[in-house]
């Protein structure tokens, strides 16, 4: 692949952000902590400093040493970026009178400079800092200010450097973009060509070199990344791809056939392996949702290896990761704290001494759905919404029966077929019902019932990261929730979960 544009992170919220505006240009990049600047960087054609919450005038700031950067490629410094620029190249940075944080309509802006072009007068842009830089550094030039910010944006003479103080990666900086663009096709001269189709020609080539005979098992889940995953690599060694699709009994009603047959006219090479009453056994009695999912990742494996000691001579294990997990474990911040204990097939036990392959590891998911639709994958199946690892365990609350987990089915497949049919399911990220451990009473046919409580869920969402309630019209609910009642024995009362994430989060456990 080729590495086009390095973005060096500093600890900002915003640095994926910076790299995801960057892809939408159709230009590789990748983000390395500011600590591990990659030795060799004759394959970059220019470097991004992004933000960061640290002051360049505190003693544990990031100082990252630039001197094989800077003047030698195109550079640009975005906020803090640019102060550290002029903090240490004979400019002066010091705290602000107040802290500026929101928008600002850029004042001043210099004429005839190639980054500003197209770029309309007063553009609107996003600040978010607390110091602000009081002096240039040395041979710079003033290219922007705003009513509070005098230094905006400069650049350096004779260098192909350029530092702006607001985010242009943030949606509220309107011609953010064009900036970037600006300063990569127009001044550095990057090529545009990251597109769904050079990936798949680039990554099919490098697996075939790679793989050669090798024989690979990868994990199907039904979900976007491992399927994409998959026919790529089908795609690069055909037959020697053993895709593995375990029913861990806690799938949606009828997946578990439903995904085999897709997955046969696709000309993948799939076992489904039936583990539903091995999940359930070892899942009997666990009400506590770490110890539930730690149960289901440790069924999983030994499931897995199981049957990769079925097959002989395996060598790889390919797994779906994309780039936003690869953020997270490589991040400044490295990898967040422990919310959820997400179940993983990636980490497998030493034991099992495969090697691992991730065609996708350096994909958005976004760009993993394009791939998808460029190798023809299915549009429903692209389009389906992420369902959890640990499926329907996490939203049966207290302890695990089959008798529960078939209750949900039915409930959760009236609530997405019902979304399906008004025409909802694909305004809506993700969906889903919940099993609550109460039961409530109720009236039906003038007899008393002591039945279950089901909560719906359905939000907004980009990444999952963050999420709102979706405001489903109440015709809709109205119907969904009769027809849950009605259709499902064992249920006799619906709610809907109106919370936000944070501080709720999307699953109940
Ligand atoms: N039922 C399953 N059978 C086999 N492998 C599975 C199953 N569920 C998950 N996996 C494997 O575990 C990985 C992680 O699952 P998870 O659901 O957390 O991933 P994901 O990011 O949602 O990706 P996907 O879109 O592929 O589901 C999957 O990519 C897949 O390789
Ligand atoms: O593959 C997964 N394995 C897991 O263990 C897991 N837990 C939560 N999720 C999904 O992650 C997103 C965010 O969920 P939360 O807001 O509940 O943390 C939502 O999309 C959840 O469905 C999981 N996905
Ligand atoms: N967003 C940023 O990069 C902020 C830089 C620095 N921490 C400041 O507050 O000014
Ligand atoms: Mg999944």
């Amino acid at each position: 692949m080729q590495h086009n544009v390095l973005i060096l992170d500093f600890g900002s919220q915003y640095t994926q952000l910076i790299a995801r505006r960057v892809r939408e240009l159709n230009i590789f990049c990748e983000i390395f902590p500011y600590n591990h600047i990659p030795s060799d960087l004759s394959s970059y054609k220019a470097v991004i400093l992004g933000g960061s919450p640290f002051s360049v005038r505190g003693e544990d700031a990031p100082h990252p040493d630039l001197s094989q950067i800077r003047g030698k490629m195109p550079l640009l410094a975005v906020c803090y970026g640019a102060q550290y620029l002029a903090h240490f190249s004979g400019g002066e940075v010091a705290a602000s009178n107040t802290r500026e944080y929101g928008r600002a309509n850029l004042s001043y802006i210099k004429e005839g400079e190639t980054f500003f072009d197209g770029v309309s007068e007063n553009s609107q842009v996003w600040m978010s800092h607390s110091d602000s830089i009081k002096a240039l550094p040395t041979n710079a030039v003033k290219l922007a200010s705003t009513h509070d910010v005098e230094y905006a944006a400069y650049k350096i003479e004779g260098e192909t450097t350029y530092a702006i103080q607001y985010h242009p990666e943030v949606y509220h900086s309107t011609d953010g973009k064009k900036m970037l663009e600006n300063f990569l096709v127009k001044i550095a001269e990057v090529p545009q060509n990251f597109t769904p189709n050079a990936f798949v020609d680039e990554m099919v080539a490098e697996l075939k070199e790679k793989l050669g005979n090798d024989k690979v098992v990868l994990g199907l889940s039904g979900g976007v990344d491992s399927t994409v995953a998959a026919v790529l690599l089908n795609k690069a060694i055909g037959q020697n791809l053993y895709c593995i699709f375990v029913n861990n009994g806690l799938l949606r009603k009828n997946e578990f056939q439903n995904v085999l047959d897709q997955y046969k006219g696709m000309g993948l090479n799939v076992k489904g392996v039936d583990a539903g009453d091995r999940f359930l056994g070892e899942l009997a009695g666990i009400s506590d949702p770490e110890t539930k999912r730690k149960t289901i990742g440790r069924v999983f494996i030994e499931v897995f290896d199981d049957e990769s000691h079925l097959l002989e001579d395996v060598k790889w294990l390919a797994q779906g990761t994309i780039y936003p997990d690869v953020i997270e474990s490589v991040s400044v911040k490295g990898p967040s704290a422990t919310i959820k204990s997400h179940h993983n097939v990636g980490g497998l036990p030493d034991y099992m001494k495969l090697k691992i392959v991730e065609p996708l590891r350096m994909l958005f998911k976004d760009e993993v759905r394009r791939v998808g639709a460029t190798l023809g994958i299915d549009p429903e199946l692209l389009g389906r919404h992420p369902f959890p690892g640990p499926g329907l365990s996490i939203r049966i609350l207290g302890d695990i029966t089959p008798e529960k987990v078939q209750i949900l089915q039915d409930v959760d497949s009236v609530f997405i077929e019902g979304l399906k049919s008004w025409g909802l399911y694909d305004k809506v990220w993700q969906a889903g019902a919940i099993l609550l451990p109460v039961n409530s009473v109720g009236v039906m046919g003038d007899e008393r019932t002591y039945e279950k409580v089901v909560a719906l869920r359905a939000v907004e969402s980009t990444d999952g990261m963050t999420a709102d309630w979706v405001h489903l019209p109440y015709d809709f609910l109205m119907k969904v929730s009769n027809d849950i009642i009605n259709k499902v024995k064992g249920v006799n009362r619906v709610v809907y979960d109106i919370s936000s994430k944070p501080p709720a989060t999307i699953e109940w456990e």
